[in-house]
């Protein structure tokens, strides 16, 4: 397996074009983690650049593949932390590093959101669990609570918010390239879905999806919120990393369905939002249980508790569990989500119990309030 120093020895020789100055010693290379056959490091830029710096993060994770012995190497384009200035940009974290070892980058750190107080994610492990839909009723059972609350469809290659709250037409342009969230039900959303045409395939490349998600998080008049949920793509991958990365979160929802296979994906996001240290604020079980519209009879079509066994397993919080109802998926096609529909319903009680115990988790001070997120 190869070792840490090799990566950086072998990332010393990428130079970047517009300075020509090694890109180890240009201060912009975070960390360099290598571990269970994954070599993983991202690479600061500003937004603007991204374009220009995608040839320098092919260049490096070609440069460190070819020293990577057959492991997975994962490079990212981050857009999220100031850009150091010069060679001497060695990062205040990082004085007094023991003599010999290349310069090294500052901790990769996103920053907070003025005004907004919490920014959780929704995640899966994989597509089809219902994330999307459990963060749109999420985020409505916390509006429920009186909160303020927004949401940003961060799941660029599938966006699924202007459908799911029922909302069409494109945010206005405030002053300063600024954009109006729209309202749905009391949150304020936003989503790459308002705009594009809806059937506008999305080809994203790597560097595009931070810049993406960068003015979505930033360039979008928020306000004050207590809460802002962000969707997530679903899935662990590179896309994934990056965002969860990227975004000042104070803690991950992970969504799963009871099946075995969901379960060993939903392990998965659990295990990369560790590995980025933002809290698990626990999983929700979804299409739990199948309540016959019919008899009322309740029947576990796909086995039961696993989601709760699995979340003890891994020491996290079990949110709750979400029936396989038919009402959800009604109400959601049509753009009229049930905890805004119906606010006393059955469907509406579950998301409203899910999100007290979200709430509870980010006000009792168990998520994060400024994430900082590590590569060691
Ligand atoms: N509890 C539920 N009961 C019934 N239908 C549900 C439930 N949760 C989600 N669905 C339905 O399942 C489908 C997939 O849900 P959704 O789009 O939320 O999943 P996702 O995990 O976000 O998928 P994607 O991979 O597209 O992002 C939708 O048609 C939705 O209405």
């Amino acid at each position: 397996m190869t070792t840490r120093e090799q990566v950086l020895q072998a990332l010393a020789a990428v130079r970047l074009p517009a300075s020509g100055e090694s890109l180890v010693a240009s201060g912009r290379l975070s960390d360099v983690v290598v571990e269970n056959k994954r070599v993983m490091f991202s690479i600061a830029i500003d937004a603007s650049e991204a374009q220009a710096m995608e040839g320098v993060r092919k260049a490096a994770e070609e440069a460190a593949r070819a020293v990577a012995d057959g492991a997975t190497v994962l490079a990212t384009l981050t857009a999220d932390r100031p850009v150091p200035k010069g060679p001497s940009a060695t990062p205040p974290s990082r004085a007094g590093v023991e003599p010999g070892r290349p310069a090294s980058p500052p901790q990769p750190k996103a920053q907070g959101i003025p005004g907004v107080k919490h920014v959780i994610a929704v995640a899966s492990g994989k597509g089809g669990v219902g994330k999307s839909t459990t963060a749109c009723n999420l985020a409505l059972g916390l509006r429920a609570l009186g909160l303020k609350v927004g949401i940003l469809d961060a799941d660029i290659y599938g966006p699924s918010m202007p459908k799911l709250f029922g909302l069409h037409g494109k945010p206005r342009v405030l002053s300063g390239r600024i954009l109006e969230p729209l309202d749905g039900y009391g949150v304020k959303v936003m989503s790459i879905g308002f705009m594009v045409e809806e059937e506008t395939p999305m080809i994203w490349r790597g560097p595009m999806v931070m810049s993406a998600i960068t003015q979505m998080l930033r360039e979008v008049a928020w306000g004050e919120l207590d809460v802002l949920v962000v969707d997530m793509p679903p899935g662990t991958g590179d896309a994934q990393l990056t965002m969860a990365q990227a975004t000042p979160l104070a803690g991950a929802v992970i969504v799963s369905t009871p099946q075995d296979l969901a379960l060993i994906d939903a392990r998965r996001g659990v295990a990369m939002f560790k590995r980025t240290q933002i809290p698990i604020l626990g999983i929700v079980e979804n299409m739990a249980t199948f309540v016959c519209p019919h008899c009322g009879e309740t029947s576990h079509i796909f086995g039961h508790g696993g989601a709760a066994a699995e979340a003890a397993k891994l020491g996290v919080p079990f949110l709750g569990e979400v029936p396989l109802n038919m009402t959800i998926r009604e109400t959601s096609d049509a753009g009229r989500p049930v905890t805004a529909l119906d606010p006393d319903g059955p469907q509406a009680r579950v998301y409203r119990g899910i999100a007290e115990k979200v709430w509870e988790a980010l006000a009792g001070g168990r998520a994060r309030v400024a994430p900082r997120i590590v590569w060691e």
